[in-house]
């Protein structure tokens, strides 16, 4: 995704779907394994290896004793911007609302730290100015910008709050120190603060900056926001006690990004659903024809190993059983369906085609939870968007617990209106594909109770 590019909810019997029969007796259906969704079955691993299982638990807002104090807050406020500097979509604002609300009704002074975009020193055109103005109106009170990051007026604004102010501070990759995790900045901004920090960055987590990670190591009281610890709690959640089956969606365009991701499902999950480009490293891996397909070669190893890791845990990995076809990346080219995945000279699949799409939907229907990362095509181009919108539907429609991990499959559930019907709609893409691989996240990490 670009940088300014948008970032972009009980469980039933499963029953098993007609994709079930069907795939179960054609072999052209892929699956690596016969073994059907159980939903009894809990793999005995499930309870030893979770990642986050011998963490200890991490220090909230209910640690903290805010009242009359001014606290450093670290939000994600990396939201899309037009070519006029206007904000195209407030979600991750206004996801920090019930935080920010919280601490104010506790009696607290505010002082915000955010990023937006990947500055490269100061830059006008990266000015949080928008960002502070929205809030003042989503919040209902002022809310000041500081010009700067640290420094003599930040500290001077930072000393006149009074309980209920909020202060935000300039774009913090302003400053050279914060990508760097610079101590003398980190201290900078706890010095702010009445020595108290709360992070409810979740989509920053992963960054190991000053305004993430270091700050935590210079004040007296250190926790998560309510919005870094739904997250987390969310994601951990369904990596250790999903609803069966767990299914997981896994597409978008590369296989190399995600492969800790298909690890990390294949060890937990009932079955996997690939779609988007990233099927094709797998398909050629099987010794099909991709045609000029977007195929990215370093990912067929990994796809092959992907393949036998599938057939050696018992996991279906599931890849499409037709295609729809395209000549050129354009919403205008022409367009032809396969039925098959062998894919001919001078065409490239752009979608999932109809088979699949309802052959997935059944799975996602008949699934005790769901997570879904990564479109099913080039859903931006509105001819190859109905493998996508129909996944997209039945995250929606299911009763499973469904989990959308970020990114552009968080923007394809927006662009269908569908935001809003799922269990838990991730602020974080990047971060949330960490957590789900495993991975420690600083931003984390550093809030969990010695
Ligand atoms: N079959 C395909 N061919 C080319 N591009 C595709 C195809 N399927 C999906 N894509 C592209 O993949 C991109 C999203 O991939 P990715 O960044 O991996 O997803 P996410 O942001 O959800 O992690 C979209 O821009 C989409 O156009
Ligand atoms: O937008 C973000 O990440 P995401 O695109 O992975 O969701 C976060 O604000 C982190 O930004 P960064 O990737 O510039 O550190």
């Amino acid at each position: 995704m670009g940088l300014l590019e948008p970032r972009r909810r009980p469980g039933r019997a499963p029953a098993l779907g007609p994709a079930d029969h069907r795939a179960a007796g054609d072999p052209a259906a892929r699956r690596t394994t016969t073994r059907r969704a159980d939903p009894t079955h809990r793999r005995t691993h499930m309870s030893t290896d979770a990642p986050t299982d011998r963490r200890a638990p991490i220090r909230t807002l209910e640690d903290l004793a805010v009242d009359g104090k001014r606290v450093f807050v670290r939000v994600d406020f990396n939201v899309p911007l037009d070519g006029d500097g206007a904000i195209t979509d407030d979600t991750r604002i206004q996801a920090a609302l019930p935080t920010l609300r919280r601490l104010l009704d506790e009696g607290a002074a505010l002082i915000l730290a955010a990023h937006l975009g990947r500055p490269k020193g100061v830059d006008p055109a990266l000015s949080l100015a928008p960002v502070a103005a929205r809030l003042g109106e989503l919040l209902g009170r002022g809310v000041a910008l500081s010009p700067e990051v640290v420094g003599a007026e930040s500290t001077r604004l930072a000393a006149a709050l009074e309980p209920g102010q909020v202060l935000m501070l300039e774009n913090v990759r302003f400053e050279p120190g914060e990508t760097k995790n610079d101590p003398d900045l980190a201290r900078a901004y706890a010095a702010l603060s009445d020595g108290i920090f709360v992070n409810d960055a979740f989509g920053a987590a992963h960054r190991a900056h000053a305004s993430t990670e270091g700050v935590a190591h210079h004040v007296e009281q250190a926790a998560a926001g309510l919005l870094l610890q739904g997250e987390v709690e969310t994601l951990e959640g369904i990596l250790a006690d999903p609803g069966r089956p767990l299914v997981a969606i896994v597409g978008g365009a590369k296989v190399t990004d995600k492969i800790g991701v298909i690890d990390a499902f294949l060890e937990r999950a009932d079955t996997i659903l690939i779609g988007g480009a990233m099927c094709f490293p797998f398909f050629k891996a099987q010794g099909h024809e991709v045609g000029s397909s977007l195929c990215e070669e370093a990912g067929v190893e990994p796809a092959a190993r992907a393949l036998r890791d599938a057939e050696l845990k018992g996991c279906r990995l599931l890849l499409p059983i037709d295609l729809s076809l395209g000549r050129e990346f354009s919403a205008t080219t022409e367009q032809r369906d396969l039925d098959g995945v062998d894919t001919p000279d001078g065409w490239m699949g752009l979608d999932i085609g109809p088979k699949t799409a309802a052959a997935y939907r059944e799975e996602i229907l008949g699934a005790g939870s769901v997570f879904w990362n990564g479109p099913m095509g080039a859903f931006e181009l509105e001819p190859f968007a109905p493998g996508t919108r129909t996944v997209a539907e039945a995250v929606a429609e299911t009763e499973a617990t469904t989990v959308v991990g970020g990114g552009d499959s968080a923007a394809a559930l927006q662009q269908f209106g569908l935001g809003d019907q799922v269990t838990h709609l991730s602020t974080g893409g990047g971060a949330s594909l960490e957590l789900i691989e495993g991975k420690a996240l600083p931003g984390v990490e550093v809030l969990r109770q010695a």
